[in-house]
Order: C-alpha cells, then structure tokens, then sequence
C-alpha cells in the first residue's frame, strides 16, 4: 500500500490536545497596501500542533503558507485570532515579549538563510545562544556539538558567503536549534537548493524529529511533505485538508527513505 493511500484523515479533526505545543483559533491576516485592494491571506485559521509531530503545510503560491507561519512566529501580527504556544496565550505579547519567546523557544529557518553576512559561522550559531542567557562557554559547547552533528566541524570560522547554499542551510539550522526550541519553523528551507541540498535539509529535518523535535513545515513540494507525519493543505488563506500519513513521516520510519529515494 503506497503512503498516500495508507494516509487517513485525522488533523483538526482530531482536535488539540493538552499536549499541542502550537494551538491557533480563528487566524486572520489581512494586507492593506494604499492603492491596492486588500489582500486576505489569512482567513480564520484553526491549528494545533502536538508535541514532538512534525506538520507539513502545503499548497500553491500565493496560498498564504508564509504568512500563516510568520504569525505562528510572531514575526508579523494577526488582525484577530489566537495563538497559544507551551500553554502560553502569546497573542497579545509586545514585540519585546515575542523577541524574547523567540529566542527562548522558537526556532525558524528560511528559504534564503537569513545569516548574518559579516559575522563567521560559530558566532552566528553562538550568538542567538547567547542573547538568550547562556554562558559563552555553554554557547560554544552548543555551537560545537551542532556544528559536528550537522557535518560542518572545520567550518567554524569561515564566513556565510565562503559556503555552499546547503552548507549555509545548516548553519541556518544549527543556529536556529542551539537554544533546543520547542518548535522549529521552517519556510521553504529547500528552496533554494539543489537536489543534493533538498535530500540533506530532509534528512536533517528527520534526524531531530526522531528526536523528539516539533517542526513546522511550510512547503509547495509534496515530496518534501511526504516526509512529515501529518499534512495540512493550505488554499485560499485556509485550512482545506489535514492529514496524518500513517507508518510513514520522519518519526515513524519508512516515509524519508521514500522520499529520498524519489528525489534521486
Ligand atoms: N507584505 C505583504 N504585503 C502585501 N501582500 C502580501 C504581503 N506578503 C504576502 N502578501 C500576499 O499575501 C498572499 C499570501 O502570500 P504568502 O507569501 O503568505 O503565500 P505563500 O503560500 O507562502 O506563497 P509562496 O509559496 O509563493 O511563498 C499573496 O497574495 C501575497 O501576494
């Protein structure tokens, strides 16, 4: 039987439990830009996210998939709903409070990065270590064991623009996992990179949900959403299916190997 016909319906279904980690209710983001007509991204989202899952959102350009993720993050502000991370209703938080959530438990990678260009690789890893509160012992304790973890042990003093796009990845990886958030958000972290790169950033993804890792997904490339244990299809700024793909997603074992298999 192939993952997509073992697939059954259970997501928001399901219902949250006092277990989801990520809880949202009735999400709205709509754009305002003078001269233009409003754009509604974002159009009453429910969501939750369990503790440990790993979550795909997919669907179209356009669809509002970035969009919703920048709320999850905090990085851009809904016009209504709500939004609960650890138990904490975070909604109302200041940007202060938010940056400060942030860099405690919530990691996020993009499709372009994001480093800091004059900064070396360790001191990008350390440096959101450290504005969280570590100790510059305890930073570079983290920096190095991810470094290594993630094959980028010698690497520590070159510069982003010295590095492949894939090598660049994972140093977006390792700095976004070194405070060990409850939950990585990622938009689109293969896309920007080749094949090789795509399989690398995968793996990677699976390696740390094996390990109990919560991750958010947001990605066009079903092949890349194969490899979650739950999909949720995003259309029109809204939830229209939400999916668990039974025996298979990065925790599970079976789904990964598929899809690195696909991807050649
Ligand atoms: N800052 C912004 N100002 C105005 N409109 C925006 C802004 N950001 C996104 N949009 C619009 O909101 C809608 C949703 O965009 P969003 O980037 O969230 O979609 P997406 O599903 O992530 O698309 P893609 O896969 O192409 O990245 C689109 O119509 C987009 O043009």
């Amino acid at each position: 039987m192939s993952r997509e016909e073992s697939a059954h319906r259970t997501g928001s279904a399901a219902g949250p439990s006092a277990d989801s980690i990520l809880r949202a209710e009735g999400l709205v983001k709509t754009y305002r830009t003078e001269g233009t007509a409003p754009v509604e991204a974002v159009r009453g989202v429910d969501l939750h996210v369990e503790r440990g899952e790993f979550v795909a959102v997919t669907g179209p350009s356009g669809a509002g998939k970035s969009t919703l993720l920048h709320l999850l993050g905090g990085l851009d502000r809904p016009d209504s709903g709500s939004l609960w991370l650890d138990g904490r209703q975070v909604d109302a938080y200041s940007e202060a409070r938010w940056a400060v959530l942030r860099r405690k438990k919530i990691g996020i990678v993009f499709q372009f990065f994001n480093l800091v260009s004059n900064l070396t690789v360790a001191d990008n890893v350390e440096l959101p270590a450290l504005l969280a509160g570590s100790t510059p012992r305890q930073a570079r304790a983290g920096r190095e064991e991810l470094l290594a973890e993630l094959g980028l042990a010698g690497k520590e003093q070159s510069m982003p623009a010295e590095l492949s796009g894939g090598e660049q990845q994972r140093v977006a990886l390792a700095r976004a996992l070194v405070n060990t958030p409850s939950v990585l958000l990622a938009d689109e972290p293969a896309g920007s990179l080749d094949s090789k790169g795509t399989r690398e950033v995968l793996r990677l993804l699976s390696r740390f949900h094996q390990r109990g890792q919560t991750i958010v997904l947001v990605t066009h490339d079903a092949r890349m959403a194969s490899a979650a244990d739950r999909v949720i299809s995003f259309f029109d700024g809204q939830v229209v299916d939400d999916v668990a793909l039974q025996g298979g997603g990065g925790r599970r074992g079976g789904g990964v190997a598929d899809v690195l298999e696909l991807k050649g």
